[in-house]
């Protein structure tokens, strides 16, 4: 390849739009790929000398289950577990096949399929998750029963079994069983986070316990993003060697920049600091597959929509090597 890329067969960006809402009770969320497209995304990822295979969005019409009652506290369950597990298999043959899979949410439950058909190609994959929120809930701490808010439990495997006076002990096993199609192959240790601002108590427990490393937005104020993103390199990837997922919460910039999305949170990354990670991921060469999530058209009025859909198309333009020069 012309660029160094150093996993990648051809410089093929494979789109998997994925207009799925079923992990939060927003409807909506489920437009933001199509705003995407419309936008004009094809064209200006061409534009950086990719190529790039689309061949519509995904409508998992196969998967829709017509009767999906709460499992235990968990909304959505079967229908969240069948797309991702439908996502996992298209994002893993992208991979295999040598090209970059771009999904564009939808919510972020869908990063269990995108991260597993990473690992299905990758087994080493690095994962870098940039979110005000860490999306690590169990089946034991979720408050929410809302699985856009737990699917890096699930990656990890860390999914224990709540003692029976627990009030989220029942439907474990159901639970565990509609899941088990989700291999924990992600270790602690190769998943960071940036610019987390709204963690639940239970996840600041669970990431304590894991030693899982998180740059919130208190590091980020402290050491700038430069110094940010390079020690979150050099903890998941020291030697710039092993491939990348980036899964990026469109949350994760402030709702001044990205008003647009389901759970905005304030106090998050401004429009530069958002772009800088993504360049500075791109220039490691090790980028193979980038979520772009939590793009909510519905909310808000028409110029934050279309703003929120201009950051995200920029993100992901920084991300496939536009730079500034
Ligand atoms: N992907 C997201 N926007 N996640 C928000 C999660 C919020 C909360 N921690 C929950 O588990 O319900
Ligand atoms: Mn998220
Ligand atoms: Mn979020």
């Amino acid at each position: 390849m012309s660029e160094s890329h150093k996993f990648l067969k051809s410089k093929t960006v494979a789109i998997v739009g994925c207009p799925f809402s079923g992990g939060q009770p927003l409807r909506g969320v489920d437009t933001g790929p199509i705003h995407l497209v419309e936008a004009g995304l094809v064209e200006q990822i061409e534009e950086l000398e990719w190529k790039v295979k689309f061949d519509g969005h995904h409508e998992f019409e196969d998967v829709k289950a017509a009767n999906d009652p709460p499992i235990g506290i968990l909304k959505n369950p079967r229908l969240v577990s069948r797309v991702c597990k439908a996502v996992s298999a298209v994002v893993g043959q992208h991979a295999k096949d040598g090209h970059l899979p771009l999904t564009l949410g939808g919510d972020h439950s869908l990063a269990m399929g995108t991260i597993s058909g990473s690992l299905s190609m990758y087994p080493d994959v690095r994962v870098i998750w940039v979110d005000a929120h860490a999306d690590i809930n169990t089946i034991a701490s979720t408050g929410s029963g809302n699985l856009h808010g737990m699917p890096v439990s699930f990656l990890l495997g860390i999914n224990k079994r709540p003692p029976p006076e627990h009030p989220n002990a029942s439907g474990y096993d159901e639970a565990m069983a509609e899941y088990s199609w989700v291999k924990p192959q992600l270790t602690s240790d190769r998943i960071v986070y940036i610019g987390l601002r709204d963690v639940d108590a239970g996840e600041k427990r669970i990431l304590r316990e894991h030693g899982i490393k998180a740059f919130s937005m208190h590091e980020i104020d402290k050491y700038g993003i430069g110094r940010v993103v390079e020690m979150a390199l050099d903890h998941v990837n020291p030697k710039r060697d092993k491939p990348i997922h980036l899964s990026f919460d469109v949350d994760a910039l402030d709702p001044t920049v990205a008003p647009s999305t389901g759970t905005p949170v304030r106090g998050g990354l401004t429009y530069r600091e958002g772009h800088y990670i993504c360049e500075a991921i791109h220039e490691t060469g090790c980028l193979v597959a980038l979520d772009l999530m939590e793009v909510n058209p519905s909310l808000h009025d028409a110029v934050a929509v279309s703003q929120t859909v201009a950051v995200g198309c920029s993100l992901i333009r920084c991300a496939l090597g536009e730079t500034l020069l």
